[in-house]
């Protein structure tokens, strides 16, 4: 039931946890629980609920009728047209119409025959995603807008919540202020986005709780149900919450929040754990309350535009895979540099260092899905399968064959400022070794990549951003044009770069002869820039593209247990002996090319880095 008014006085009895302003009291839990029974909906009568919409940025009113227990009777909801007295509809009442300004705004689709929801089964299934750790700055300033993003593109599901949970005291509505800025219309900025992010903010609670018991867990379970209706009711639940407190909330996740009516499935950040100990502990208490496939394991780099797109590039490209192999691929390199500096993170990163933080995941990862054999199909474990292979199939690094640098200070481009050294940044030890940079080789030792350097780079602090693959291919044997080519025969062989960022793009480097009379051959570049070639606003951000993956249960883009433990286990003795010897890293200037090691360690392998 539902009222087309152009102004509503009601009397409310009591305004619950919810903010549902009940003109009957609030349907308890067992009747709520009843309810979903088809046998005791019978027994169940009417009530009336205002529930107030965006209260702070427009004025909206969705009147529905809910259901109460027949000894909550007698209150009155006054409006311009009538009384309602004992939940009763008036002749006039239409279903589920929002009331804008005193002007109908639009029908509600969730119950066309004005039926309480709980009631009826419904057709379409629900989909809640609780976000914890929502106040953070990865919920903030990525996964909430990774969330509009996809409800703006239509790719949510018809009904939908999204919520918030952590420990701070708010109401729904301050959080819904909170995300209404930093959620911002990636692909549309104009009016139509607006209206999009009000109707999203709709479907936005908060519910505050602690993670170390698990009475937040059950308060949250309730509200899920009440919001659910009694349908199919599938449940995400973004732990975007610090590591240490992931083994509690997963045990009170699963054991009171899980759904009853759907699938549950639990996206995981990272670290995983720091050491290959610490990330087992971290695998095995979330598979005492949870099957694998259940969990997501996130690397928001997997999510990029370029690495979701190499194995297009190998698998669907007959050019390219039969070179996939150590016959013609000389090296490849793997880079990811960022151009700041910790920029708040010192206390974090302290007690991680590069290789934790960058190459443990995104680089292992990366290496893993460039490397693999052709799986079985694109299923999530035939991918992983053979991802994990890849893994186990590396050869222990050794610290010979690895550089680590420390970025000092330096003075900005335009001599006005200067740039903090790593050692002064806030949470930062204050003769910390902990390397801000590393280089270093590492080799598969299988049938197809033996022998073939990978080159690994990753450093904060660099000349600029830049995420980059590079396949150097070996010199065409027996070169007809070598005497064109000059003295450098690294110069003139092909290489194909997949840029990852800032530019997404593939280049293909080939020699080329120079229009005119002579033979002069040029190292030319067949080039495919992305934004050249599409419309870069559909590039969607990484976070956007995994949340979809987890809605949809693919789960190639994500991490395994077997492949974390195969990584972090690769990586041991290699941070055991950095660490036990406490070796110095090499100091380089913030904003510069980093370690000049770096450049002995890749003419050592016989590989010329990309940016010299
Ligand atoms: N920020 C980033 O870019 C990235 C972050 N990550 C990972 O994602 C997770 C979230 O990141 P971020 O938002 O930056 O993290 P925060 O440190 O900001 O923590 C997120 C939220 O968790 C709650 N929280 C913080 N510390 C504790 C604690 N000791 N005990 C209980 N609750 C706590 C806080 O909410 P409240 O106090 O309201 O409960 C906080 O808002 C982390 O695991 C991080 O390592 C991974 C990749 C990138
Ligand atoms: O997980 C992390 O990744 C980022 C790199 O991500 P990008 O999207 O900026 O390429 C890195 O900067 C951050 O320190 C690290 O924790």
């Amino acid at each position: 039931m539902a009222v087309s008014v152009a102004s509503v006085s009601l009397l409310p009895r009591q305004i619950g946890h919810d903010w549902h302003q009940s003109v009957f009291p609030r349907v308890s839990s067992s009747h709520r629980r009843s309810a979903r029974c088809d046998k005791v909906v019978d027994s169940l009568h009417l009530r009336s609920v205002i529930t107030s919409l965006g209260s702070k940025r427009k004025r909206k009113y969705r009147i529905v009728t809910e259901a109460a227990s027949s000894d909550h009777q007698g209150a009155q909801v006054r409006t311009a047209e009538g009384v309602f007295a004992n939940g009763q509809a008036l002749p006039t009442a239409q279903p589920n119409e929002i009331i804008e300004n005193g002007n109908k705004a639009r029908e509600e689709l969730e119950s066309p025959d004005g039926y309480y929801r709980w009631n009826k089964p419904q057709a379409s299934p629900f989909l809640s995603i609780t976000v914890l750790g929502a106040t953070g700055e990865l919920a903030r300033n990525k996964i909430f807008p990774a969330l509009f993003a996809l409800y703006y593109s239509g790719n949510l599901y018809k009904n939908i919540a999204i919520f918030g949970y952590s420990r701070s005291e708010l109401t729904d509505e301050e959080f819904r202020d909170m995300l209404s800025e930093s959620a911002t219309c990636r692909v549309d900025e104009g009016e139509k986005c607006g209206e999009a992010m009000e109707t999203f903010l709709q479907s936005v609670y908060f519910e505050t709780g602690g993670y170390s018991t698990c009475d937040g867990m059950t308060k949250l379970d309730s509200r899920l149900k009440e919001i659910e209706g009694m349908g199919e009711a599938n449940r995400i639940f973004y732990l975007s919450v610090p590591n240490e407190i992931v083994p509690d909330v997963s045990r009170c996740l699963s054991r009171d929040a899980q759904s009853k009516s759907g699938w549950t499935r639990l996206i995981v950040e990272k670290p995983f754990g720091s050491d290959s100990e610490s990330s087992a502990k971290l695998a095995d208490s979330l598979l005492q309350y949870l099957d694998e496939s259940q969990i997501y394991r996130i690397d928001h780099h997997l999510g990029k535009e370029l690495i979701e797109n190499l194995t297009v590039l190998r698998f669907s490209n007959l050019v390219f895979e039969p070179l996939w192999t150590r016959t013609y691929i000389k090296s490849v390199q793997v880079m990811l540099a960022e151009d700041w500096g910790m920029e708040g993170r010192g206390g974090y990163f302290d007690q991680h260092g590069i290789i934790r933080d960058i190459v443990q995941s995104h680089l292992m990862q990366t290496i893993a899905l460039f490397a693999m054999e052709p799986p079985v199909s694109l299923d999530g474990e035939d991918i992983r399968n053979e991802k994990v292979k890849v893994l186990r199939s590396m050869r222990t690094p050794s610290l010979e064959d690895f550089c680590l640098g420390q970025y000092k200070a330096s003075i900005s481009k335009d001599g006005k400022s200067r740039i903090f050294g790593y050692l002064e940044e806030p949470g930062v030890y204050p003769n910390s070794l902990t390397p801000t940079f590393v280089a270093g080789v590492l080799y598969i030792d299988n049938a197809r990549w033996d022998g073939v350097p990978f080159l690994i780079k990753a450093g904060y602090g660099l000349i600029k951003h830049k995420v980059e693959i590079r396949i150097q291919f070996h010199h065409v044997p027996g070169n007809l044009y070598r005497e064109h080519i000059g003295l450098n025969m690294d110069m003139a062989s092909n290489e194909l770069i997949i840029s990852v960022q800032p530019d997404e793009a593939i280049f293909l480097k080939i020699n080329n002869k120079v229009p005119g009379l002579g033979t002069q051959l040029d190292s030319s570049e067949l080039n495919l820039l992305y934004r050249e070639r599409y419309d870069c606003e559909s590039i969607p951000d990484s976070y956007e593209r995994l949340i979809l993956d987890v809605i949809k249960g693919d789960n190639h883009l994500f991490i395994r247990s077997d492949e974390l433990q195969a990584s972090w286990d690769l990586l041991m003795p290699l941070l055991k002996d950095i660490e036990e010897q406490k070796v110095a890293p090499e100091m380089y200037t913030f904003g510069g090319r980093g370690p000049v090691g770096s450049y002995y360690l890749g003419a050592k392998h016989g590989v010329r880095w990309a940016d010299e």
